[in-house]
């Protein structure tokens, strides 16, 4: 077994490398930027799809399935919706030895795939809503270095699409779907998410509008976008002619009214922000809620000397524990290989990031408990095998809303109110993001960008390196600080001096 060595504050990619590898979430593929999620990270993955499936079911969501090729034709069917994107397209050109009539793209999206048929499917308004989406995998051949989990040239999503009738109704769907996103990162993954809308050149040019979840990676200070939510309004269905007849018209020939949409994803990114977070330099440290082994019971204080008997009447309770735990629902296993020291075993599953252990050892039973060692801190205490499932699950409970509540702090400690512009890349430097008084306008976000990633104001970069990145916009969060509140007409933007609209979180990021 391989623990691991690198420090997570000293050297981060290989610190982020060996966690994913000696856990066993991950490994790596000879396809440059694709990777293999093993049991222990597509069983995170499961219980994301799990919790939101189950809660777009109840928005009245259906899933579906559509063909991953897309021929250029169709992908091509509205230039300025694509044209940026074109050198991600993956295209299959060649079947065997004999090339294909047409190129065929493999789906980065499938919005053009899509759209064709809801325009076919949608006749009258009383076929709507529709509203359906898909569990999928998608292809985007990214330039930039590939990062597992993180920016993948293959990556597991779901993606729904839905039309409606009124953009009340899209708009109340969006945001239906954004509040299930920070859900899943802070119910599930424990990772608190700032919640807002994207400017005009980061939103989804397709659409009118994105809405998103924005994560923060405390050892970068960058931001990352968490998940998106976007109300299209009729730019697809004019583009792809999703109408559906007025009904409110009385006219002989009733006029058509194209439908409002909506589109939403989000990624096995997930998981990749999940481990940055809570990992340490032992290892994984799960959440309880998306770890397939919860709680692992280990035999201990035995000896050479040790009887038989005391090592049966050890392994009798390991397993006798185990099963009490699993009938009361938690996913508790016991280690009782023979050949490994508790130690080693302790450090076996440290690094794969079991939330809790149990260590079983002859005083322990003699006094009819256990010690229970918690994952993200470290605690001990001593749990009496009375009533020892309540104990556990409430010890999971109080791990969940612990790591939780510590990385809410980080963020929380990290995301800096920026009230002139001279604050603002120090700000950076200190691995933070700012909320700045902005104007909103495209051109003094380039600004910001060219003038953050230059050291414009002569303090030499700390190294040599390359010069810092540039800060991009992360969102407008829709809990605006109040103190102080921007005056309308009065409070100025900190790069243009333009009157500042709202606040923006501004920040480094992925
Ligand atoms: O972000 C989402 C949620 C799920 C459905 N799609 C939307 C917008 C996706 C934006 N996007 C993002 N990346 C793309 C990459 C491509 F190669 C390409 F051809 C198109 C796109 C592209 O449209
Ligand atoms: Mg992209």
């Amino acid at each position: 077994l391989l623990g691991v060595t690198a420090s997570k504050e000293g050297d981060f990619p290989k610190w982020y490398n060996q966690v994913l590898t000696r856990s066993e979430m991950l490994d790596y593929y000879d396809v440059s930027g694709c990777y293999i999620v093993r049991p222990l990270g597509y069983f995170v993955w499961q219980q994301i799809q799990e919790f939101f499936d189950a809660g777009i079911r109840s928005l009245g969501v259906r899933n579906c399935y559509f063909p991953m090729f897309v021929s250029s034709r169709v992908l091509e069917r509205e230039k300025d919706h694509i044209e940026g994107f074109a050198p991600e397209v993956a295209w299959v050109t060649k079947a065997g030895s004999k090339d294909l009539e047409e190129p065929l793209a493999i789906r980065p999206t499938s919005e053009t795939v899509m759209y064709p048929y809801f325009a076919k499917w949608i006749r009258s308004y009383r076929d709507l809503p529709l509203k359906i989406n898909q569990w999928c995998s998608v292809v985007r051949w990214e330039f930039k270095n590939p990062q597992p989990f993180l920016r993948t040239r293959e990556f597991l999503w779901q993606e729904g699409h839905c039309a409606h009738f009124t953009k009340d109704e899209a708009m109340t769907e969006v945001h239906d779907i954004l509040a299930l996103y920070r859900r899943v990162y802070e119910e599930l993954l424990a990772v608190p998410v700032i919640e807002g809308v994207k400017s005009e050149k980061e939103k989804f040019a397709g659409g009118v509008a994105t809405t998103t979840v924005e994560g923060f990676i405390p050892t970068t200070g960058r931001g990352i976008q968490g998940g998106t939510s976007h109300y299209l309004g009729q730019n697809f269905s004019k583009m792809f002619n999703v109408v559906v007849e007025d009904p409110e018209s009385t006219e002989a020939e009733r006029p058509k009214i194209h439908v409002h949409q909506t589109s939403w994803g989000l990624s096995t990114r997930t998981i990749g922000v999940m481990v940055m977070i809570h990992g340490d330099d032992k290892g994984l440290v799960l959440p309880p809620r998306v770890a397939e082994t919860q709680v692992i019971i280990i035999p201990c204080g035995l000896t050479v000397k040790s009887s038989d008997e005391d090592r049966r009447r050890i392994a009798d309770a390991c397993l006798n524990v185990e099963a009490r735990l699993k009938m009361a629902g938690v996913r508790a296993e016991s280690d009782l290989r023979e050949n490994y020291t508790p130690g080693f075993k302790y450090s076996h599953w440290e690094v794969r990031g079991v939330p809790l252990r149990l260590e079983v050892g002859p005083k322990d039973l003699d006094k009819q408990s256990v010690l229970s060692v918690r994952r993200d801190n470290a605690d001990k205490a001593s749990m009496s095998l009375d009533g020892l499932e309540e104990s556990v699950k409430i010890m999971l409970i109080n791990i969940q809303d612990t790591m939780l509540s510590k990385a809410r702090a980080t963020l929380d400690s990290r995301v800096k109110l920026v009230l002139k512009w001279e604050d603002f890349v120090p700000t950076l430097n200190s691995k933070c993001l700012t909320l700045i008084p902005w104007c909103e306008r495209e051109e003094c976000e380039d600004q910001i960008k060219d003038r953050s990633s230059r050291d414009s104001l002569g303090d030499e970069p700390e190294d040599d390196k390359a010069p810092s990145m540039g800060a991009k916009s992360l969102c407008l969060p829709f809990k605006q600080p109040e103190n102080p509140a921007i005056v309308p007409g009065e409070t100025k933007c900190i790069q243009c001096g333009e009157n500042a609209k709202r606040y923006a979180l501004f920040g480094r990021s992925y």
